[in-house]
């Protein structure tokens, strides 16, 4: 598709602005400059670094950005008041490329109420800041605050003022996030069809999420003639956040053919940028956020993985390294299939049979039903013990312990003796003691139990535990393992895996072994 530059979409990114304007998002200098510098190599346009006039620390952030940055613009956001536009100029002085990003409220609401002014004195405000702002720095951005609650004549008087002023962008925020996307794009044609000089400007979107449309709302101005998106990594920002980057980024990048745009954004830096930013303000990422959340390229359904393994179109509609993830993650989980399941004992290096791959996929779907998680390791631990025990002549069926913190137990328990059940009840000092007696009890073996050992294969407390056993019979030592996410049952399986073993043991050391 041959891209044009009237299709080119400019980034705006206000991170470390609007989106530090979160209640809680602070960010020190330090961290500012690191984020700044992870803008800068994802080809941001224009970055917004700061409030200059806010404090001496947003001055100093925009002073450090400007002087550091030099690939990206870099704005400093400013009232329409003089010494707010002194104060930023002040502190883009080094910039390569500096903007100053004036503003004030269009709508009869702001105006009256919050800046108490008349709509006259609003106009002349425009003229005054923008035509200042002009003649300190040729770069100058001005925005019409809560434009979508502006008439729609007043608004494009505003917007022509601030043209004849010199203003190079022309912004028009959904400043709390009421517009629809119909709504958006009709305002922004409107305005560059009734503005003369309109194309002397490129016009911005700049929008909020309070109706979860500020994606939505950002390409529908896009439709309606915006050549610049201001947005924040994540999405972060005032109230429910600004429009997010990635989306829009990688809505434009994905759907070229509804969206014949481009931006200059190096999308496989977007996953690196979105960790910083949640590491930095302490938001964590949701899990299905688009792009960027954990489980944006990660599948667990059957179906799914299935597809996924013959064809990665059939469930993803761009790549995970096209946004910077290493790979796509098949989930094992209960909702997993037979494919996935092969497909992810290949990965472990297990080549298995018709008849343990069904055991053990049977008890792979049944961990999936008991626990939230499955890990690698408890695929390993399940597959290790169900290979260890599969030709067992003891094969424990079941297992229930009762125990009491005055150090009592009972076990109740069944194991199968060559296919024949047999079940006991059985008493002992603690759940495993009880268990491990009832096992003796069944198999008529009397061992002496030289270690029992337990760790947890995963974190967490639905974690599978890991036996090991170590038994001892007329000077011969095995060792049983047994995993479970029940420890008496991870202890009852690797006993009974010991038991076996000896009983091997027993067969190949007895007198017509020894003599064969
Ligand atoms: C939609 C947006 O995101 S707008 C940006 C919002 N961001 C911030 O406010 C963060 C940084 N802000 C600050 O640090 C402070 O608010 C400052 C330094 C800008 C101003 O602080 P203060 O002088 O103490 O004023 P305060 O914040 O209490 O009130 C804001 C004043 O600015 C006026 N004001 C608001 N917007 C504008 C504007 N665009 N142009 C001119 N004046 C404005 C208000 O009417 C009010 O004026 P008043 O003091 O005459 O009543
Ligand atoms: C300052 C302006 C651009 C703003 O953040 C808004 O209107 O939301
Ligand atoms: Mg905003």
């Amino acid at each position: 598709m041959s891209q044009s530059d009237a299709d080119r979409v400019y980034i705006f990114d206000t991170t470390l602005r609007d989106g530090e304007q979160s209640p809680g998002a602070s960010m020190t200098l330090e961290e500012k400059l690191r984020i700044a510098e992870v803008l800068e190599a994802m080809h941001v346009d224009v970055i917004e670094a700061g409030f200059a006039i806010a404090s001496n620390g947003d001055f100093e952030c925009v002073q450090a950005i400007a002087k550091q940055i030099q690939n990206s613009s870099i704005c400093s956001l400013a009232r329409a008041a003089l010494g707010d536009i002194d104060r930023a100029a002040e502190a883009l002085k080094g910039a390569a490329n500096g903007r100053i990003h004036t503003f004030i409220a269009t709508s009869p609401l702001h105006m009256e109420y919050k800046l108490q002014m008349q709509p006259d004195e609003v106009i002349e405000a425009i003229h005054k800041s923008v035509s200042h702002a002009r003649n300190l720095i040729p770069n100058v951005e001005w925005s019409a605050e809560d434009a979508t609650r502006t008439e729609i004549d007043f608004l494009c008087k505003a917007v022509e003022t601030a043209i004849r002023a010199g203003a190079t962008t022309i912004n028009l925020p959904d400043t709390v996030g009421y517009a629809t996307p119909d709504e958006y794009a009709e305002m922004f044609r409107s305005v560059i069809a009734r503005v003369p000089d309109a194309d002397k400007a490129i016009f911005s979107t700049h929008c909020h999420n309070d109706l979860g449309l500020a994606v939505a709302n950002s390409l529908a101005g896009i439709a309606g003639g915006a050549r610049q998106v201001e947005c924040t990594i994540n999405g972060i920002g005032e109230r429910a956040g600004n429009a997010a980057m990635e989306e829009i980024v990688m809505a434009i990048k994905t759907r070229g053919d509804v969206l014949p745009y481009h931006t200059g954004i190096e999308t496989k830096e977007i996953m690196r940028a979105s960790r910083l930013v949640s590491t930095v303000t302490g938001f964590s990422v949701q899990n299905n956020k688009s792009i960027v959340g954990a489980n944006a390229f990660a599948h667990e359904s059957g179906i799914h993985q299935d597809g996924m393994l013959k064809n990665a179109e059939t469930y993803e509609i761009m790549t995970p390294e096209s946004v910077g993830v290493t790979k796509t993650t098949l989930v094992m989980g209960k909702h997993s299939g037979r494919h996935a399941f092969a497909d992810k004992l290949k990965e472990l290096g297990y080549q298995l049979g018709d008849n343990a791959f069904h055991d053990c996929f049977r008890r792979f779907k049944e961990l999936g039903d008991r626990k939230k998680n499955i890990y690698d390791e408890d695929i390993i631990a399940l597959v290790d013990d169900e290979v260890a025990t599969a030709s067992n002549r003891f094969q424990l069926v079941r297992v229930n312990t009762y125990s009491s913190s005055d150090g009592k137990a009972v076990s109740d328990i069944t194991i199968s003796d060559a296919g024949d059940d047999k079940s006991v009840v059985v008493y002992g000092s603690g759940p495993v003691d009880a268990a491990f007696n009832a096992i003796k009890t069944v198999t008529g073996m009397e061992p002496h139990l030289q270690l029992f050992q337990v760790h947890a294969v995963t974190q967490g407390t639905d974690a599978q535990a890991e036996c090991t056993v170590r038994l001892e019979e007329n000077g011969r030592t095995v060792n049983g393992q047994g995993a479970h996410e029940d420890t008496v049952t991870a202890a009852a399986r690797a006993y009974i895996s010991a038991v076996n073993k000896l009983l091997v043991k027993r067969e190949k050391t007895a007198p017509e072994a020894l003599t064969a």
